[in-house]
């Protein structure tokens, strides 16, 4: 049950009859009969917990968890013995059982219960899953606003950058997690998706080993090192089956658009399959704002290729936003030696410049490091120290500039 706190500290009665709590930065408009109250009647704290939870965001889903339902009910009560201190008892109904971030809302919900400024509160955090009824609606409702494609709404304003490469085994997917990893220490909000389905490395890259949450058939992004990351290659067996609804495998890209729960990144970057097979036709058809960078080594057998993967923009309505060369030398005893020869990005630049007759500018030219594999390899990109922050290296710095050089560059 429910009990109107009787401390004048804790609350102040308003003319209306209906008691608030004397905090500045109480709702006053919020509408009571929301709250969950235990008796259905919301005495003051109960309305100001309320309140300060509607702030606390679950971080899949990037709402509030009122806005969520996940707050079952509140209660309030008078301590025994403590004078101006409450129990106050939240009950928690997490959208899945076991769900990983769990620790983190229960985390964020005992300190807006205990940061409470006009009383002392004692929280108690009780925890359980939403029944299948109502977590259906909620996935429901959640759908309806999101509709198909997150990503062709009018007004989105996430910038998709597509990785290409025309050959195997240039970088293509270390640059994607790099850049990736670059964007979001940067401050954007950053999603990545291996559209490499058969050849799936961003797991590896950015040391994931769990699974996506699935919400009732919505799929919750991984996120690590600030990335919202999904890939395939999180599914195991039968999972999998499950992800690719019938035998066209050209529908996995749509699937990881509109099955998962993308919230509104800034940036979109996708893994592509080397090659300029139809996986790029799929991007351009499935996702019309996206732009390609293309990536290539400096050697000519990397570069034919890396010209023919960025001509798919003649065929589809997509612009080539620029070339990175990867590999492009090797720093020892301050000479640079440039293993795999000389000119591939520029002339992959010069060529696409003049093919699609716009400026296609060679973008960065990054360097070959043993150590930046063994990073990569280790599940952090290179880019990133241990804990999480844009190192103070040559190759982060390089990466800075060239996030910022796309973010700048307008569509
Ligand atoms: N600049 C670099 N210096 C050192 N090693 C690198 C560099 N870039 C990539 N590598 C390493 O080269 C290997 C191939 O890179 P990556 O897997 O990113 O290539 P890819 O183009 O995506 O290949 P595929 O499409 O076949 O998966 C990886 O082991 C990666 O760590």
């Amino acid at each position: 049950m429910a009990h109107t706190p009787t401390s004048q500290q804790a609350a102040t009665t308003t003319g209306a009859g209906s008691t608030q709590p004397n905090t500045g930065t109480t709702n006053h408009n919020m509408d009571t009969t929301t709250v969950p109250a235990a008796d259905g009647q919301p005495n003051a704290i109960e309305i100001a917990i309320y309140h300060r939870l509607s702030k606390v965001i679950d971080p899949e889903l990037g709402r509030s968890i009122t806005d969520l339902g996940m707050i079952a009910a509140i209660e309030a009560t008078p301590h025994n013995t403590l004078p101006l201190t409450f129990d106050v008892t939240v009950h928690v109904e997490l959208t899945v059982a076991g769900c990983p971030l769990s620790k983190t809302i229960t985390n964020q919900i005992n300190g807006a219960v205990a940061s409470y400024p006009d009383a002392t509160l004692i929280p108690h955090i009780e925890v359980s899953a939403m029944s299948q009824d109502k977590l259906a609606n909620l996935v429901a409702q959640l759908k309806a606003e999101r509709r198909q494609n997150p990503f062709t709404k009018p007004g989105v304003h996430t910038r998709i950058f597509a990785i290409a490469s025309g050959k195997g085994g240039v970088g293509k997917s270390s640059v994607t997690a790099n850049l990736a990893a670059t964007f979001a220490a940067l401050g954007y909000d950053t999603a990545a998706i291996d559209a490499d389905i058969y050849g799936f490395s961003l797991p590896r890259l950015f040391g994931v080993h769990t699974q996506p949450t699935n919400l009732n058939g919505m799929l919750m992004p991984v996120v690590s090192w600030g990335v919202k990351l999904m890939s395939i290659g999180m599914f195991a067996g039968s999972e999998r089956a499950i992800l690719w609804r019938g035998p066209r495998l050209q529908r996995s890209l749509e699937q990881f658009l509109s099955d998962v729960w993308w919230g509104s990144p800034d940036v979109l970057l996708l893994d592509m399959a080397p090659g300029t097979g139809d996986m790029a036709i799929s991007v351009a058809q499935t996702l019309p704002n996206a732009e390609l960078v293309v990536v290539t080594t400096p050697q000519p057998s990397a570069s034919e290729i890396a010209v023919r993967s960025g001509l798919v923009a003649l065929q589809v309505p997509m612009t080539v936003r620029g070339v990175v060369e990867n590999m492009s030398y090797f720093e020892h005893n301050g000479e640079r030696l440039e293993i795999f020869g000389h000119g591939g990005g520029q002339r992959v630049s010069e060529q696409l410049t003049h093919a699609l007759g716009y400026d296609v500018p060679l973008l960065a030219e990054l360097p070959l490091e043993p150590q930046i594999r063994e990073i990569d390899d280790s599940g952090r990109p290179a880019v990133l120290t241990p804990s999480g922050e844009l190192a103070g290296t040559p190759f982060a710095a390089q990466f800075t500039k060239l996030a910022q050089s796309l973010m700048d560059n307008a569509k």
